[in-house]
């Protein structure tokens, strides 16, 4: 099988780290052929080489991109796509789905999650932490397909669970993401920091105003399960920098409109308001204009984390 992994971003770094220790080689597509090499650092111990390839049409195409960047890349790169092709996308957040499946009405669409971390220095990838990954169709292929598709990714993102339904976890995802990312953002704090209690009140509303509008959507979460999956992954990354609070850090766009924002859009189409999330998404969002319309280069930056 023929696999093409789109960019060279930490979490698609470490993917095609993984395929290589795994003997089954992914291709990697970037935007520029510059740099010649980047190096993964895996956390044990191993350091990978990775290169460019030739785009040559791939039977699994796999999009670890920031949700903002996907539909304009699948723009990019769809005249090396095939009808049989399968696109997996790869991001935190939701709402690139509809428009994925709408453009590719013939490709089988894979969804994927993970809580495996890495981040970025220079042309050097850190993995910073092992995690649990999800996958699941939106988009089933024939047969043959997708059992080696399958095979393929739970060697990769292992540990990985396949699931029936990928959008609970993907919203039970979003209840943490929406919790963790804005505040850490806004607080300019790492994510250990927020089990401070002077948080508390924060965390409790937000996931409040989650568990109404997933209700509302007919997905259940129970609220008391919530609170200890957020305290859960405030304990296990306490020491990292939530990827939202290094977007603002560095100046980046941030994937508010796929996380809080994404929550807002369903409140609307149900006709309620969710107030912490709307403060907190525009909190973001006037960051994010403080220097996404200047042109000072976030490269300017000092780097952290
Ligand atoms: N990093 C982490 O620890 C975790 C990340 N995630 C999620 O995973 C997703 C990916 O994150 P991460 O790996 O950190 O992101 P990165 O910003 O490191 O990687 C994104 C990559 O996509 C490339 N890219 C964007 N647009 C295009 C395009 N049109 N054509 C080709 N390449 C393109 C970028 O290329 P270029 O280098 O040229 O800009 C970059 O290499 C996000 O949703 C994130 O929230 C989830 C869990 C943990
Ligand atoms: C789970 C969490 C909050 C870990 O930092 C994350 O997914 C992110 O930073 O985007």
């Amino acid at each position: 099988m023929n696999v093409a992994v789109l960019g060279r971003g930490a979490i698609g770094s470490l993917l095609v780290a993984q395929s290589q220790l795994n003997q089954t080689p992914f291709d990697m597509w970037w935007r520029t052929p510059e740099p010649e090499d980047i190096r993964v650092w895996l956390q044990n111990g191993d350091t990978v080489s990775l290169k460019h390839s030739e785009k040559v049409s791939p039977d699994l195409l796999i999009l670890p991109l920031k949700a903002w960047q996907i539909s304009k890349a699948l723009n990019d790169i769809k005249p090396y796509l095939s009808p049989q092709t399968c696109i997996a996308l790869l991001h935190n957040g939701l709402g690139t789905e509809e428009n994925t499946l709408e453009a590719f009405p013939e490709n089988s669409i894979l969804r994927l999650t993970t809580s495996k971390a890495a981040r970025k220095n220079g042309d050097d990838v850190y993995e910073t932490g092992y995690g649990q990954s999800h996958a699941g169709w939106l988009r089933e292929p024939p047969t043959a397909q997708r059992i080696a598709v399958e095979r393929l990714i739970a060697q990769v993102l292992a540990p990985c669970d396949w699931h029936r339904d990928i959008s609970q976890p993907l919203w039970q995802k979003l209840a943490v993401n929406s919790v963790i990312n804005p505040l850490t953002a806004i607080h300019q704090v790492n994510n250990g920091q927020l089990a401070d209690k002077s948080f508390r009140t924060h965390i409790d509303e937000l996931l409040r105003e989650f568990c109404r509008i997933s209700a509302l959507e007919n997905r259940h979460f129970d609220f008391e399960d919530l609170q200890a999956t957020v305290a859960k992954v405030i304990a296990l990354t306490a020491e990292n920098f939530s990827s939202m609070h290094q977007d603002i850090y560095h100046h980046r766009p941030t994937e508010i409109d796929y996380i809080n924002g994404y929550l807002l859009n369903r409140a609307k189409l149900h006709g309620i308001t969710l107030p912490l999330n709307q403060s907190l998404y525009s909190q973001i969002k006037q960051l994010e204009s403080n220097y996404l319309s200047s042109s000072k280069s976030p490269q300017n930056s000092a780097r952290k984390n």
